[in-house]
């Protein structure tokens, strides 16, 4: 894990708290945390260095033949990431379209192919997942997944391990509740609150 990833993501006011009014999560989680790694495009120092430590990550896995982004957010990494590492690219939709083609998996052909999962964040783990069984359906070898941030939901990883689906993150909860206590953003009351907050997912 990188604590200098947690700090560009506060540099870039990437983080939002909003306690008394709520964010909702895809899940349908009320939070009073939202981490918008969308603003990284809005960054260039910035999408270069998650770009490069997402690269770092994919070391762990084997050769892999296709970068495969998560629709939405998970789409421009993962496009990039596939031209520096000079490989086909593709994503996944969260569903099939309801019209055209009606793919789920757009881009590089995955049957037969071992393949990376780029997503942006993981909060309870279905995006993610939902991608993983649409790959696997599609005959891909999933190798695993690397993300930008994860909250660190225990119920995310036990998702993960039952999938029999490896991750990576360059950054967690706890690594941007320090980043944030350090910088002031946060005292020690309004880390713990998120802290229990996660917690108790
Ligand atoms: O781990 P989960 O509980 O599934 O939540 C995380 C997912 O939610 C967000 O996507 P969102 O659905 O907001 O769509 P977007 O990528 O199009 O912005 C995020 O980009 C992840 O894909
Ligand atoms: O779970 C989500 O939907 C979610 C949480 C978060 O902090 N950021 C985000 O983009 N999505």
């Amino acid at each position: 894990m990188y604590p200098s990833v947690a700090h560009t993501l506060l540099d870039i006011d990437a983080v939002k708290l909003s306690p008394k009014d709520p964010f909702t999560w895809a899940s349908g989680i009320k939070s009073p945390i939202y981490c918008d790694n969308r603003q990284i495009l809005g960054n260039v120092e910035a999408h270069r260095k998650v770009i490069e430590l997402l690269i770092e990550q994919l070391a762990q896995f084997e050769e892999t033949d296709v970068i495969v982004g998560t629709a939405t957010a998970g789409i421009p990494h993962a496009t990039l990431i596939a031209d520096r590492l000079n490989k086909p690219s593709a994503y996944v939709r969260g569903s099939k379209k309801g019209h055209g083609t009606a793919r789920q998996i757009e881009g590089a052909s995955v049957n037969g192919k071992r393949v990376v999962v780029i997503e942006d964040l993981i909060s309870t783990g279905g995006s993610s997942l939902n991608a993983v069984e649409a790959l696997r359906d599609d005959g891909a070898e999933v190798l695993g997944v690397a993300a930008i941030f994860s909250y660190g939901i225990k119920g995310a990883q036990e998702k993960f391990e039952n999938a029999e689906c490896a991750y990576s993150v360059l950054c967690d909860l706890d690594i941007l509740l320090e980043a944030a206590q350090e910088r002031n953003v946060l005292d020690t009351k309004g880390a713990g609150d998120v802290r229990s907050f996660r917690d108790g997912l």
